[in-house]
């Protein structure tokens, strides 16, 4: 079992019969999924809300039951790895895409659990380049106006010769920060921009961590109020 698999299996013991469960995306995420439908199979009754087209197709693949926002009003649980966890579970998500589905989901569940391999643990966020969702319509004029308030580089994310489009058909621009000394106040300002749909800085959203590491073993650190 590697870190990822360890960690993913650990956070999908906490989903009990009657919850409904936000699923992450991610290679890490995969594991969450696989041991949920693992359990699915062997008649746990859960329902859940996939963060992406590939993570519903998954849940699909391993029959969990996929249901609509309008059905329920909040999740119980939503379980998702992530790029960068900070002693504070300040976390950097957005790797893969999906920050803004993801980001919906965790902060509407009564319990956001990330599930990281101890690679992702870091002292302070900013060594993986953050992840900006921006609208396409002017999305030049928004760039521009990142490079300016900011004296980073900002890359445009590709995808096949082309710019990367989102689940939501938006483009990301990946900011290369280096070291974010305030995650809360840089959040707070990359959201008023406008053209900014969201960014992969989740910041007080995160309740429990679960470490994997390359042995099997996990650790659990619940967030100190
Ligand atoms: O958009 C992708 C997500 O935020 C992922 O959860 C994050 O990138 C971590 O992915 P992985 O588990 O593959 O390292």
């Amino acid at each position: 079992m590697n870190a990822k698999q360890a960690a993913g299996y650990r956070a999908a013991e906490w989903v009990e019969d009657g919850m409904i469960v936000g699923l992450g995306t991610g290679s890490t995420a995969y594991y969450a999924i696989e041991k949920i439908g693992l359990r699915v199979a062997e008649g746990l009754k859960i329902k859940a809300i996939a963060t992406s087209k590939a993570s519903e197709e998954l849940a699909a693949k391993y029959d969990i039951p996929l249901i609509k926002s309008s059905e329920v009003k909040r999740l119980d649980i939503a379980i998702d790895g992530a790029d960068e966890v900070d002693p504070d579970m300040a976390l950097i998500k957005g790797g893969g895409g999906a920050l803004l589905r993801e980001k919906l989901v965790a902060i509407n569940s009564d319990r956001f659990i990330v599930i990281a391999d101890i690679g992702k643990m870091v002292a302070r966020l900013g060594q993986f380049k953050l992840p900006i969702e921006i609208v396409p319509f002017c999305y030049e004029w928004t760039l521009e106006q990142l490079r300016n308030r900011y004296d980073i580089d900002f890359a445009m994310r590709m995808r096949d010769g082309g710019l990367y489009v989102t689940d939501n058909g938006n483009y990301i621009a990946d900011a290369a920060f280096g070291s974010i000394e305030f995650p809360a106040q840089l959040s707070h300002e990359l959201k008023m921009m406008t053209g900014v749909v969201d960014h992969g800085l989740f910041v007080d959203i995160a309740q429990t961590v679960v470490v994997g590491y390359d042995d099997g073993r996990t650790e659990v650190i619940e967030k100190k109020n």
